[in-house]
C-alpha cells in the first residue's frame, strides 16, 4: 500500500483509481464513474477522494502520469490515453537501454526486463478521446514526406514515442543506404534527429521556428489547420482506456469497476428500439434488426401480431427504423438505455 499519509487520509484497505484531474479525458471519465455508481465528493484542491459506497480512493492526476503510476504499481487502476500508455511504454524501454548501454545491466537482462512491459495492462477502451498522434508539417513548406525531416527539429510532448518512430524511419533509410543494417544497430546509434520536447501548444512551435516539424494529437483537425499545418503520417490512434497494475490490491473489485464500466459503455452505444408488426414478417424484422443477442418478443393481444423489443447501435437506428417501417412494423419508439449488465 503507497503510503498517503501527506493527505492525512486513511487509505488503507481501499483500491487506488487513478483519474485524469483536467484536459480532455476528465469529464468523460467522470460521466463513466457517475454510470458506474462510483459516489465521492471531491474537497476544493485536493487530488484525492474517497468512495462513499465502495472500498476505493479515486486520485486525481495528469493523464501523462497516470501510468507511471499504475505501471509501478502505486495505483492499481486509472483512466489514461493509450498514447500515454505507449509514451510511458516507449520511455520505459528508453531507459532500460540505456542502462544496457552504460554497462549496468546485460543484453539479456534489458531483454527480461522488457518482456516484462511497463507495468500497465489494459482492461478495456472506454470509446472516448480517440484522436491520432501524427507527424506535421508546415502547409507549403518544403518538407513532403517523413524522411524528409530527418537530422530536422521535432516539437512534441510525446518524446519517446517521437524518438522511437525517427529512430524506426533513420534505420529505414540507412539500411536502404547500406543494405547492411540491422534493426539493433540503428537503435545503437544516436539519433540524428532532434526531439525537442514541449508541454502543449505544440502545434506553435513550427510558426516560431523552433521546429520544422511537429508529432501532436489531431481530433477534427481544426487546431492543426489552424496553425497552417497538414499531417504526413500517423505514430499511434489513441482513445481512452482503463488500464490496471499487474497485481493490484483487490482483483474482484477490479473486475466488479470493469464489469459496471462496461455495462455504461454498451448503455452510451445501444438504443432500445420496440416496435409491432405481423408475426409472418418477424424472421424478415429480425434480419434488419438481430439485436446485441436476440430480440426480445411477445404476443400481442391481436391475433397474428407481436411487440419486440431489441437493441440496436445508436448510429444506425435511424436506417433501422426506415427499414422495419418499409416491412409493415408498426409503433416504432427508440428509448435510451440508463444502464446495463452482460
Ligand atoms: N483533441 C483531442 N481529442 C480527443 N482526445 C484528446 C484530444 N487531445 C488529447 N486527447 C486525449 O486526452 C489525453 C490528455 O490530453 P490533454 O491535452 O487533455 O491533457 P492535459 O495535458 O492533462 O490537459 P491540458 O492540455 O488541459 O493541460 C491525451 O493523451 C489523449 O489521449
Ligand atoms: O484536432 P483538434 O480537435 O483541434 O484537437 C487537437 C488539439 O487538442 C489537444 O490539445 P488541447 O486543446 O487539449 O490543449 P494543449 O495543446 O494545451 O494540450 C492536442 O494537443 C491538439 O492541440
Amino acid at each position: 500500500m503507497a503510503d498517503f499519509d501527506c493527505f492525512n487520509t486513511s487509505l488503507e484497505g481501499r483500491l487506488l483509481f487513478a483519474v485524469p484531474k483536467k484536459g480532455r479525458l476528465n469529464q468523460s471519465a467522470l460521466n463513466l464513474l457517475e454510470g458506474a455508481d462510483i459516489q465521492f465528493r471531491r474537497e476544493n484542491r485536493l487530488d484525492i477522494a474517497l468512495v462513499k459506497n465502495l472500498p476505493i480512493a479515486l486520485i486525481f492526476l495528469p493523464a501523462a502520469d497516470i501510468p507511471t503510476f499504475v505501471g509501478e504499481g502505486q495505483v492499481d487502476l486509472g483512466i489514461t490515453g493509450l498514447d500515454q500508455v505507449q509514451e510511458h511504454d516507449a520511455g520505459v524501454r528508453a531507459l532500460h537501454r540505456a542502462r544496457r548501454f552504460s554497462g549496468e545491466i546485460t543484453p539479456e537482462e534489458e531483454v527480461a526486463q522488457n518482456g516484462r512491459g511497463s507495468g500497465c495492462e489494459t482492461v478495456l477502451d472506454l470509446g472516448f478521446g480517440g484522436c491520432k498522434l501524427q507527424v506535421q508539417v508546415p502547409q507549403n513548406g518544403i518538407y513532403k514526406s517523413p524522411k524528409d525531416l530527418i537530422g530536422k527539429n521535432i516539437g512534441t510532448s510525446f518524446v519517446h514515442l517521437a524518438r522511437k518512430y525517427f529512430a524506426n524511419l533513420e534505420l529505414e533509410v540507412d539500411s536502404a543506404k547500406t543494405q547492411t543494417g540491422s534493426h539493433q544497430a540503428g537503435f545503437t546509434s544516436k539519433l540524428r534527429t532532434n526531439i525537442i520536447e514541449l508541454s502543449g501548444s505544440v502545434e506553435a512551435a513550427c510558426a516560431l521556428g523552433v521546429a520544422d516539424g511537429i508529432v501532436d494529437l489531431v481530433e477534427s483537425g481544426e487546431t492543426m489547420k489552424a496553425a497552417g499545418l497538414k499531417p504526413i503520417d500517423t505514430v499511434v490512434e489513441t482513445s481512452a482506456i482503463l488500464i490496471k497494475s499487474r497485481k493490484p490490491s483487490n482483483q474482484e473489485l477490479v473486475d466488479l469497476i470493469a464489469q459496471r464500466i462496461r455495462g455504461v459503455i454498451t448503455a452510451q452505444k445501444y438504443v432500445l428500439c420496440q416496435y409491432n408488426i405481423q408475426r409472418s414478417t418477424l424472421a424478415e424484422a429480425s434480419k434488419i434488426a438481430p439485436g446485441k443477442r436476440a430480440p426480445t418478443v411477445t404476443s400481442l393481444d391481436e391475433e397474428g401480431w407481436v411487440a419486440v423489443s431489441v437493441m440496436v447501435e445508436k448510429k444506425k437506428i435511424a436506417l433501422i427504423m426506415d427499414g422495419l417501417s418499409k416491412i409493415g412494423a408498426h409503433d416504432i419508439l427508440v428509448l435510451d438505455i440508463k444502464n446495463s449488465r452482460d
